[in-house]
C-alpha cells in the first residue's frame, strides 16, 4: 500500500515571517529621540497619530525606534513571542493583537527578554499585564490598558508585514515616536523631511514662548485677529 503525501506548498503560500525589511539610518533614529510625539504629528500635517486609547503604562515612558510589526491571532501571543526573539536595539515591536482588546499577551517575562535584547519598546493594540513589574523595570510599553487574562500560544500570524493599529497603517521599518501624549508613526521615506519640519517647529515655538514670557500674547503673535475678522466676531 502506498502512503499519500500531502504537498507542503499548494497554490498561494503566505510568507509569515519576513526578515529583509528597510532599516533607517541610525543617525536619523538618534535625531528623532529628542522629538516630542505632538511636534512630530504637527510637523507631518497632523497625520500618523494612533488612537489615544493606546497610552504609556507610566507617564514618563517614551519610545523612539523602527517598527518591527506583528499581527497575532485574537487571544494568542505566539507570534509576539517570536517577534520578541527577533528584536534588537532600535526596534519598537508594534503588535496588532486582533479584535479582542481585553487580554494580556505581554507581561513581565517578555519585558525581561525585551530589556535583555535592548529593544526600544512595545506598542500594542490590546491590554497587557504585570504592569507593576514592567513599570519598575522601566521598559516602555504603550497599550490599551491592563488585563489579567492569559493568551493561547497556538496560532500563526505575520511578522514584518504592514499592519493597522490604532487606526493607522504601520509598515516594517517606519519610525515610531511615543510619549505621554500618545504614539505617532512616521513613514520611513518621509522621515528625513518630517524631522527637519519638527526641528523647525521646535525652534519656532522656543522663540514664541520667549515672547510670551516677555508679555506678548499668542493671539497677537499668530495674528488670530484675522480669523476673528473673517468670522465677524462681535465684541462689546
Ligand atoms: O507569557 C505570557 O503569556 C505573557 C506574560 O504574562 C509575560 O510575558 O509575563
Ligand atoms: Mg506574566
Amino acid at each position: 500500500m502506498t502512503t499519500k503525501r500531502i504537498p507542503r506548498r499548494v497554490g498561494y503560500q503566505l510568507t509569515h515571517i519576513r526578515r529583509d525589511v528597510p532599516r533607517c539610518d541610525p543617525a536619523l533614529l538618534r535625531a528623532y529621540e529628542g522629538q516630542a510625539a505632538a511636534t512630530v504629528h504637527e510637523a507631518m500635517g497632523r497625520r500618523g497619530a494612533l488612537d489615544p486609547a493606546i497610552k504609556p503604562l507610566a507617564a514618563d515612558m517614551t519610545v523612539c525606534g523602527r517598527a518591527l510589526t506583528v499581527r497575532c491571532h485574537t487571544g494568542d501571543n505566539l507570534m509576539l513571542v517570536k517577534a520578541v526573539s527577533m528584536a534588537g536595539p532600535g526596534d519598537v515591536i508594534v503588535a496588532d493583537m486582533g479584535s479582542a482588546v481585553a487580554s494580556g499577551p505581554f507581561g513581565e517575562v517578555l519585558a525581561v527578554e525585551c530589556m535583555a535584547r535592548g529593544v526600544a519598546g512595545l506598542v500594542v493594540s490590546c491590554t497587557v499585564r504585570d504592569s507593576r513589574e514592567i513599570i519598575r523595570m522601566g521598559f516602555p510599553v504603550f497599550s490599551a490598558g491592563l488585563c489579567v487574562r492569559g493568551t493561547a500560544k497556538a496560532t500563526l500570524g505575520t511578522i514584518n508585514h504592514p499592519i493597522c493599529i490604532g487606526g493607522e497603517i504601520v509598515r516594517p521599518g517606519d519610525l515610531i515616536v511615543g510619549d505621554a501624549d500618545g504614539v505617532v508613526v512616521v513613514p520611513l521615506e518621509e522621515a528625513p523631511d518630517i524631522l527637519r519640519l519638527a526641528e523647525e517647529r521646535t525652534a519656532k515655538e522656543a522663540v514664541v514662548m520667549d515672547r510670551l514670557r516677555a508679555g506678548e500674547s499668542l493671539f497677537d503673535i499668530y495674528g488670530y485677529q484675522r480669523v476673528f475678522d473673517s468670522l465677524h466676531c462681535v465684541e462689546e
